[in-house]
């Protein structure tokens, strides 16, 4: 009889079977109680965690301009969903941005595969997880965290933009963190778009109709995304405030996609 497969990587150390602990590295930093523990593990910590940011800006500072997307790691393919993720990552592929997900099953599996059929730089950013999991079999390039916020940060600084696609509690901090971001200006000009109107409308209403009339945002805050289901639009939006950002005035950008898009 054969041995299960049951994996986890934790750095360049591979576990397997009865080796596999029952908590991981964020658990065991968020979680901790044990005051005592502090002093010394905690430091050793901070030389994982510095690890990590090192491997990441390594790894990823020669990717070519690249675009963030998430989505809910349960939609299966042949889900409308999923099939949206698909034509996402390849638009943006088409349009030569490398594609940044976070490596998982459902929507980030999609956006790898689009990317990685229209030939363009499909990119898995994945996190240890309490269950056996690795890295969808569309990653081109991937990378494993320990760390949830290290892992977040390459989301941000290897992007030039972001895409949320329909999904469930870590879709919605990405697409928060996002938007405090953008809402905060520490990160500037950067685009965000928010796919599958039906899916989010719950929400835009709810922002709409009660964070925004009880000012707990700002009267334009709203404006900060795009919302549409059009992936042309999406992928044209995000060119552009690429282009304004590298000095092109707006109109001109558009007009050099179009003409790029019409020679492709
Ligand atoms: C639930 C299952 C697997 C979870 N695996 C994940 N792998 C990588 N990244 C993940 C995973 N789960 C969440 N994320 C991150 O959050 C977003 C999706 O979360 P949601 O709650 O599903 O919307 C996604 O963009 C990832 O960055 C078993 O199938």
């Amino acid at each position: 009889m054969t041995k299960s497969t049951s994996e986890r990587r934790r750095g360049p150390v591979t576990l397997r079977h009865e080796a596999i602990p029952p908590s991981t590295a964020d658990q065991k930093l968020l979680d901790s109680r044990a005051r005592s523990d502090w002093k010394t593990r905690d430091a050793w910590r901070a030389l994982r965690i510095l690890s990590e940011f090192v491997e990441g800006f390594e790894t990823l500072s020669e990717l070519p301009p690249a675009v963030s997307v998430f989505g809910s790691a349960r939609f299966k393919p042949g889900s409308a969903h999923y099939d949206l993720g698909e034509r996402v990552g390849a638009a943006l592929a088409r349009a030569g941005y490398a594609v940044i997900t976070g490596g998982g099953p459902g929507v980030m599996e999609a956006a790898n595969k689009g990317a990685s059929d229209a030939g363009g730089v499909s990119v898995g950013l994945g996190i240890e997880l309490p269950f056996e999991q690795s890295l969808n079999e569309w990653v081109d390039l991937g990378i494993d965290f320990r760390y949830f916020f290290a892992r977040k940060t390459m989301f941000v600084k290897y992007a030039n933009g972001f895409v949320v696609l329909p999904g469930g509690f870590g879709t919605m901090d990405e697409l928060f963190e996002a938007l405090t971001l953008v809402q905060t200006k520490k990160v500037t000009r950067f685009p965000v778009v928010l796919m599958g109107r039906a899916y989010w409308s719950g929400l835009i209403e709810w922002m709409r109709g009660t964070m925004a009339a009880e000012s707990a945002i700002g009267p334009n805050d709203l404006d900060l995304m795009l919302i549409t289901d059009d992936v042309d639009e999406a992928v044209q939006y995000i060119r552009t405030a690429d282009s304004e950002l590298h000095g092109l005035p707006a109109e001109q950008a558009a007009q050099q996609a179009a003409a790029e898009e019409a020679g492709s």
